[in-house]
């Protein structure tokens, strides 16, 4: 945690989630409707077709929505592509932006996830930006010169901790259950926030740093006690309500 910066753990629901699963969503916000809502912020990042039906599901509340990505235009000719003011007017609030998975799949380059950010900054919305290093990348140790060079060319002039979020996720912890020990993401961490006072000052150091890859219940209590993590970015494990709340819990006694 960081002093003085109110916690926040998303969600991100990827290629998963009909209907039905609004059930968890509502399971979710019934949750953090009691005090536990009090201690931290929190976003579900759903499949964009569910963003209507899960608004009128929240009906406000301690959830808020977000999207997945967006495109970096307002509109034209990109067949199945959604835009920034269409997650907004959908009802998001977030978008996370440059997840490894479309690094990688959609070969996404910074200068692309930029472009994104400012598209997502234009409609509102606060862009939660990932970053993080290949399992090769880090046995080379290279590690902080990756994650460096992406906040550097991935992120716009103008960040603020009210339009951005930053997320760490070493691409080889996603889904895998294997996570970095508690020392290399302190360190992933304080370089990040490093780098970002040293390029956006003050609104470098009071953005939120989210951890994110293989955090479940049985180690959300490491990974978030750690220094300058201000949340964390949950896969699998906020697919199901009790998962997701019992890492919510976790801010209790931090
Ligand atoms: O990619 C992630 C969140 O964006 C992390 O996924 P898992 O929590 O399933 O490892």
């Amino acid at each position: 945690m960081t002093p003085g910066i109110r916690p926040l753990v998303a969600g991100n629901w990827k290629m998963n989630g009909t209907g039905e699963s609004l059930t968890e969503l509502r399971a979710i916000a019934a949750g953090l409707s009691s005090d536990l809502g009090r201690k931290l912020d929190a976003v579900i990042c759903v499949p964009a077709t569910l963003l209507s039906r899960a608004i009128e599901t929240l009906e406000g509340g301690a959830v808020v929505l977000g999207g997945q990505d967006c495109h970096q235009k307002v509109s034209g000719a990109h067949t199945g592509e959604i835009s920034a003011p269409m997650l907004k007017e959908a009802g998001a609030n977030h978008v996370i932006l440059g997840h490894s998975e479309r690094r990688t799949d959609q070969f996404e380059t910074n200068e692309l996830i930029r472009s994104k950010a400012e598209a997502a900054w234009a409609a509102g919305l606060v862009a939660i930006v990932c970053v993080g290093e290949t399992a090769d990348e880090r046995k080379a140790e290279r590690t902080l010169e990756v994650i460096g060079a992406q906040l550097a060319a991935s992120l716009p002039e103008g960040v603020s901790a009210e339009n951005t979020i930053v997320a760490y996720e070493p691409v080889w912890a996603i889904g895998t259950g294997m996570t970095p020990t508690v020392q290399d993401v302190r360190a992933a961490h304080a370089f990040m926030r490093e780098k970002l006072a040293e390029r956006f000052g003050a609104n470098g150091t009071h953005l939120r740093l989210l951890y994110g890859g293989s955090v479940k219940p049985s180690n959300s209590a490491e990974l978030l006690g750690v220094a300058d993590v201000d949340g964390a970015l949950v896969g699998g494990a906020s697919l199901k309500a009790a998962d997701f709340l019992a890492i919510c819990e976790t801010y209790r006694n931090l």
